[in-house]
């Protein structure tokens, strides 16, 4: 039975005539072909991942299985469309805290159109991604027992200056949550160093690769991580192909810079949890 995942966070969303992804009970995740050329080329990408015999597997793991593409009833009742068959990354976990990070200080490329430039660099320039080279763009976190769900507004996210982003790294790992548009400013961090430990880990290894591999640009995709109640591990995945071009010999290093500035800010949450420890 295929429904409107739970889960999702950011991104192109069910809603009355747009198609959206949905999810089956079997843990895969379709997500709708965009019939420009973005559709296109994020089945090209994960066509050529998934047979690059290049990629080493410590890495593969990073990204969500692919299961090829498949027409299948659209969200929006338009009838058969194609989809990509994704794993669903979050099906193992129960009620998953997910945070979407657009990594990269441009998401932008320059063989990209004008139109898709300006509309870019608008974005770029009105959120965090230039200041701080990653932004987010969107979270849903569950808090302890009883105490609720926040997942704040996309007008509200996309209002978030490099202070909130600091102060919503850390409500996501804090049982005491904020509601609606409002963050909490003091997040006792509670699963700090239990998060944020896992996942500073895999972004390492993550980044060990991109400080080496010169295949592939990965403009405007994202670093999903999530974590589920109860005692399952924090995780990291890549998501969002639709604008991933040739590395052609180069270093992606706009991709790179990204991960090491996500990686200190996670790391001085850490180290701040760690010294209200002592
Ligand atoms: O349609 P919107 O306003 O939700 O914008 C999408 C973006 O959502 P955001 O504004 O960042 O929350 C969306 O960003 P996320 O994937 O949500 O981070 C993309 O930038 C998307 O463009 P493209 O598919 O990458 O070319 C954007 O889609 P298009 O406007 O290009 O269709
Ligand atoms: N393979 C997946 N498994 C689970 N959730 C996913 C997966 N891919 C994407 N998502 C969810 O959907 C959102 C949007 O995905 P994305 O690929 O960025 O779509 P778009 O191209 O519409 O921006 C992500 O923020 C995440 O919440």
């Amino acid at each position: 039975m295929l429904r409107i995942p739970e889960h999702q966070v950011a991104g192109h969303y069910a809603d009355g005539d747009k198609a959206g992804p949905l999810v089956d009970d079997r843990g895969r995740f379709y997500k709708p072909l965009q019939g420009d050329e973005r559709g296109v080329k994020e089945v090209a990408f994960y066509e050529s991942f998934s047979s690059n015999h290049e990629i080493p597997q410590n890495i593969r793991k990073f990204f969500p299985v692919f299961h090829g593409t498949e027409a299948i009833e659209a969200s929006n009742g338009s009838g058969p469309q194609p989809h990509l068959v994704l794993e669903d990354v979050v099906a193992n976990h129960q009620n998953p805290s997910v945070m979407d990070i657009k990594v990269g200080a441009r998401t932008w490329y320059p063989q990209a159109s004008e139109d898709y430039f300006r509309k870019c660099i608008e974005k770029d320039r009105g959120s965090t991604t230039m200041e701080l080279g990653f932004r987010v763009s969107g979270l849903k976190v569950y808090g302890k027992g009883s105490s609720g769900i926040w997942k704040p507004g996309k007008k509200f996210v996309q209002s978030f200056t490099r202070k909130d982003v600091k102060l919503v790294l850390k409500n996501f790992v804090s049982s005491n949550l904020p509601t609606g548009s409002s963050l909490n400013p003091r997040p006792d961090c509670c699963f700090a160093s239990t998060v944020y430990g896992g996942i500073l880990f895999q972004l390492l290894e993550l980044k060990k690769w991109f400080e080496t591999q010169t295949m592939y640009h990965f403009c405007s995709s994202s670093v999903l991580l999530f974590f589920g109640q109860g005692s399952s591990l924090a995780q990291v995945k890549l998501v969002d192909f639709a604008h991933v071009i040739d590395g052609d010999g180069v270093i992606d290093h706009n991709f790179l810079g990204g991960l090491c500035s996500l990686i200190k800010h996670l790391s001085d949450i850490l180290d701040e949890a760690g010294k209200g420890n002592e």
